[in-house]
């Protein structure tokens, strides 16, 4: 896998990533080759327990976390002009571009050592999912899905009390647009290949769970 150099201190986003010229494309590998990475995308409203069961099955099954939304929330603390952009765009709810989760997500998966994949809340739209499968040569095993009605979503995002800028009423509404208009799209691309897991997530968390570990028995 290609993994583009952090930008050095004194270079602005832009003038790196000309640098580092455009993203390359790399090849799917073999189903049998033992360094290919496998990926569960994990996917479903804000709010709809995507963390909650991640964490979960990071304790029973030793798989690596990644999820886009905290690894972004780290990078906008970075103080740099990219960092502030991708603060602005949370704060409104908003997708940041492809290339700068995918970097992200790509730095995080090579610094693991590991070799199966959780990735959480991501791809969020269609330039999301096309460019990373175009970049690091990865399809998904499967996608889980969580479903779950907005006004429970809602109710759970607005007792989260995480601090999260993106955690309030305005914001909330936001991202349920943007959920429905831009990463439903994504789920249903995968569904028409038969990839979806779908999980109803109104439930609790642990009952959730007894579904969900099934499907990881042979992850
Ligand atoms: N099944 C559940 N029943 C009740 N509360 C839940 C359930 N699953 C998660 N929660 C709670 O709902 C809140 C949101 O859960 P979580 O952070 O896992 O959602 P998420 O899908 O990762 O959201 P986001 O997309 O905003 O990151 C948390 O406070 C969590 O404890
Ligand atoms: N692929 C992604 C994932 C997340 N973001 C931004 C926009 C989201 O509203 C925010 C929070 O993500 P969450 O923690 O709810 O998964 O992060 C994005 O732009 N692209
Ligand atoms: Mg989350």
């Amino acid at each position: 896998m290609t993994v583009a150099e952090p930008p050095s201190a004194g270079c602005a986003p832009a003038a790196a990533a000309e640098l580092a010229g455009p993203p390359k494309a790399t090849p799917p590998k073999a189903k049998d080759d033992p360094t290919r990475h496998k990926v569960v995308f994990v996917l479903g409203g804000p709010g709809s327990g995507k963390g909650t069961q991640s964490a979960r099955l990071v304790e029973e099954f030793g798989v690596a976390h990644l999820s886009a939304g905290d690894l972004l929330r780290a990078h906008m603390k970075s103080g740099s002009p990219e960092g502030q952009m991708v603060a602005d765009m949370i704060k409104n709810g908003q997708i940041v571009p492809s290339h700068v989760t995918i970097s992200l997500l790509q730095r995080a998966m090579d610094e693991s050592g590991k070799h199966k994949f959780l990735i959480d809340g991501f791809p969020r739209n269609e330039e999301n999912r096309a460019s990373f499968e175009k970049q690091t040569g990865i399809s998904p095993e499967f996608v889980l899905f969580f479903d779950c009605p907005e006004e429970v979503m809602e109710r759970r995002l607005l007792g989260r009390n995480e601090g999260r800028t993106d955690d309030n009423i305005e914001t909330i509404r936001k991202r349920f647009h943007v959920f429905i208009d831009s990463s439903m799209p994504v789920i249903q691309y995968y569904d028409a290949l038969g990839k979806v897991a779908r999980i109803n997530a109104d439930r609790p968390a642990e009952e959730v769970y007894t579904e969900v570990r099934r499907l990881f028995m042979e992850f």
